[in-house]
């Protein structure tokens, strides 16, 4: 008998919440995931390899993103840059107004946090409508970053995510 794939033993390590946080919406529960350390640790590698010597920064999008974000910049030897739901940051901020499955939202980064020219990989946990990450990508080109990937986890196939990232190279470790 084989052993499982890491797209197989991530698909099983998920919990479908229905409608959390309302009515109609299959919440992607990623907390059982990442309470396993080996599969975490794989998840984290994972992501990472591609893009060993290829990126200068690792932003991840709160809250979940943080999670993987984090932990995907540390094995890079990188810095990491939090995207922050609006009015969070301490300092000057600039931010974007986007949509997402459930409702909307403002995500912002200080004015500083990006180094003109350098290379940011985006991390996200879910790509659902694709309005969190493409706006975390504008934004992020809007202070003068490059945003080479986007990295997810979990791709929800049926939400089209991938339509408002058109051009953009999206990886995702599992599809649903
Ligand atoms: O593709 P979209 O339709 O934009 O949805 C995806 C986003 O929704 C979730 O975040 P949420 O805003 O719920 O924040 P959380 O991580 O703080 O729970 C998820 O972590 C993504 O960031
Ligand atoms: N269905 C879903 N599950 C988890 N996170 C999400 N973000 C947007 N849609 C989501």
């Amino acid at each position: 008998m084989s052993a499982a794939s890491l797209e197989q033993r991530i698909l099983g390590a998920l919990r479908d919440i229905p409608d959390f946080p309302e009515p109609g919406v299959t919440f992607k529960d990623i907390t059982p995931l990442i309470a396993d350390a080996e599969l975490f640790a794989e998840v984290v590698r994972a992501h990472a390899q591609p893009w060993q010597g290829s990126v200068d920064a690792v932003a991840g999008l709160e809250a979940r993103g943080f999670i993987f974000g984090a932990a995907i910049a540390v094995h890079l030897g990188l810095g990491f840059i939090p995207v922050r739901k609006g009015g969070k940051l301490p300092g000057p901020t600039v931010g974007v107004d986007y949509a997402l499955e459930y409702g909307t939202a403002r995500i912002e980064i200080h004015e500083d946090a990006v180094a003109q020219g350098s290379r940011v990989l985006v991390v996200d946990d879910v790509l659902a409508t694709g309005g969190t990450a493409a706006a975390a990508c504008t934004l992020l080109e809007s202070c003068g970053a490059v945003v080479p990937g986007v990295e997810i986890l979990v791709e929800i196939e049926a939400l089209r995510g991938r339509d408002a990232l058109a051009g953009r190279a999206v990886r995702s470790l599992v599809t649903v």
